[in-house]
């Protein structure tokens, strides 16, 4: 990578808007995510977060508008080419198979980024065989990083609430990412289980996926752990800026405060 391209953003929107028969879900949502930045996604419910989560990893075709991932146009690529350019993202319980055991489910969810044909699988050569014993070395090494060393060998089924969650980033992971994009992460905790996450949220940050984003109902973990956040409502861009800023910029407090109050 030449310098030029490692200061360009990792991901530029622009103008991105979606419309499911009348209702303007995402309108003219600009934004950009640099290398190495943890960017945080909120707003009030309703706000079209998960809808434009969705248009950049192409689960949804925009209805207009442009998606750069490190140089390259992915509008409207399906979600598996757009993750093998390695923008991946994690999924809440879907990406999880209940039977396999972590370990299981995180070696899985190394076949994303692994290119091995039929004949390779039944008689594997030596890089194969390298392959195949990298992707376990590797699977072993992102169970520990999440946390979850001591429950490498449960089912899934058997995990708590706390646990699936961070499996389902230990998932994501195993596809290899330059950028991760969280979809609720921390859905369903408690927030000492949030505050854990975090924690592990800056580790992951540090030792392996410098470039984050997260779209999160939990405000403060959010601001805890972003470098950026962008705010939406009723599918606008509200603001845009470090954490401290956004918190007291007046608008965001009246779109967070009047939701609740009507
Ligand atoms: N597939 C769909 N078909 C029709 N309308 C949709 C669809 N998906 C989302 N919407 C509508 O688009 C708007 C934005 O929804 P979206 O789920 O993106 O918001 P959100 O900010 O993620 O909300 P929440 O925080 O509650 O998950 C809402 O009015 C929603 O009802």
């Amino acid at each position: 990578m030449n310098p030029t391209q490692q200061d360009a953003p990792l991901l530029t929107v622009e103008g991105l808007s979606k419309t499911f028969g009348g209702i303007k879900a995402v309108q003219e949502i600009d934004f950009q995510v640099n290398r190495g930045e943890v960017f945080g996604l909120i707003g009030p419910n309703g706000a079209g977060k998960t809808t434009c989560f969705n248009l950049i990893t192409g689960f949804y075709t925009p209805t207009t508008g442009r998606v750069t991932f490190q140089g390259h146009d992915i509008t409207g690529q399906s979600p598996y080419r757009i993750a093998r350019r390695g923008l991946v993202r994690s999924f809440q319980k879907t990406n999880v198979l209940k039977p396999l055991t972590v370990f299981e489910n995180v070696l899985a969810g190394h076949y994303l980024s692994a290119r091995q044909s039929l004949l390779a699988t039944f008689f594997p050569t030596a890089p194969v065989r390298a392959a195949e014993r990298d992707a376990r070395d590797n699977a072993a090494r992102l169970v520990t990083l999440l946390d979850l060393g001591a429950r490498m060998d449960t089912p899934a089924y058997r995990l708590s609430c706390g646990e699936l969650r961070l499996l389902e980033v230990a998932v994501a992971l195993a596809a290899r990412p330059t950028l991760l994009m969280l979809d609720e992460p921390a859905a369903g905790l408690n927030s000492q289980e949030a505050m854990r996450f975090g924690g592990i949220l800056k580790r992951l940050r540090r030792e392996q996926v410098p470039s984050i984003v997260i779209v999160e109902h939990n405000m403060s973990l959010v601001m805890d752990v972003s470098d950026r956040v962008m705010v939406m409502d009723f599918g606008r861009k509200l603001a845009e800026g470090k954490p401290a800023e956004v918190k007291s910029n007046p608008q965001v407090v009246e779109a967070y405060l009047g939701r609740a109050r009507a």
